[in-house]
């Protein structure tokens, strides 16, 4: 981007400045209170249908982790939930913090998770990902929030999953159930595309995987270590949007 931006509190607060949507009435990420939520029978289930042979790469582009997926047909698609149509796999990329008690974007009933992956789906009725952004619907990311699961005090060996046959629909908890709202990119230019479905089971990871994450360097090789920690915006003023939650 043009203009760089960082997470550090007080630069979050100034990204409006260069970037205006960040001040708009529909940002993202936002505090979730699952009791205002409202329970709407006509939510019907998302289904994800992924090829893993989609998947390409993975990069540290100094903001986050980022798996990029071949999205030049419908070849790893989202659909159904609050959405009409099938929307594309992009990418999916994660934020987290700099210890297990923080690190998520969104935060429900003031809980805030280790870490928060999304995957980023585009409504291919709109071209391509960038004419995507500029429509309402263009847009739609699953949030998967991320726990340290109790199960690490007993060392547990990691297994690498090559990512040319990787199948990101085994990172779905058991549970459908979600929460889906109307906002926005959480990382400027914070365009207000997003239909966001934010599942409400957490998956758990190993504190191997964690700090596994917490391994990656903002910094360029040969560069002086900055690790690549707190990557996650904070909540955004809901303005009387309404959350949906699919299950009562
Ligand atoms: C304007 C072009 C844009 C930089 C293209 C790159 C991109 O895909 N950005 C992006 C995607 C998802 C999120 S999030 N965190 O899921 O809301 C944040 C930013
Ligand atoms: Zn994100």
């Amino acid at each position: 981007a043009l203009h760089g931006w960082f997470y550090d509190c007080d630069r979050e607060a100034r990204w409006h400045e260069n970037y205006p949507l960040a001040k708009g009435d529909n940002q993202s990420p936002i505090e979730i209170s699952s009791k205002d939520a409202r329970y709407d029978t006509c939510l019907s289930p998302w289904h994800a249908s992924y090829d893993p042979g989609a998947a390409k790469t993975i990069l540290n582009n100094g903001r986050t982790c980022r798996v990029v997926f071949d999205d030049t047909f419908d070849r790893s698609v989202l659909r159904g939930g609050p959405l009409s149509g099938a929307y594309r796999l992009r990418q999916l990329h994660l934020h987290w913090g700099s210890s297990d008690d923080h690190g998520s974007e969104h935060v429900v009933d003031g809980v805030k998770y280790a870490a928060e992956l999304h995957m980023v789906h585009w409504n291919p009725k709109h071209g391509n990902f960038a004419g995507a952004l500029k429509q309402s619907d263009g847009v739609a990311v699953v949030g998967i929030f991320l726990k340290v699961s109790e199960i690490d005090n007993i060392k547990t060996k990691g297994k690498e999953a090559p990512f040319q046959h990787f199948d990101p629909s085994i990172l779905f908890p058991k549970s459908r159930d979600y929460w889906t709202y109307h906002g926005s990119f959480t990382t400027p230019p914070c365009e207000e595309c997003i239909t966001w479905i934010l599942l409400r089971e957490p998956i758990e990871v190993s504190a191997d995987q964690m700090a596994k994450l917490r391994s990656l360097s903002k910094n360029g090789e040969n560069e002086p270590v900055n690790p690549l920690v707190d990557n996650w915006r904070p909540p955004q003023p809901v303005k009387g949007r309404i959350v949906r939650a699919s299950f009562k």
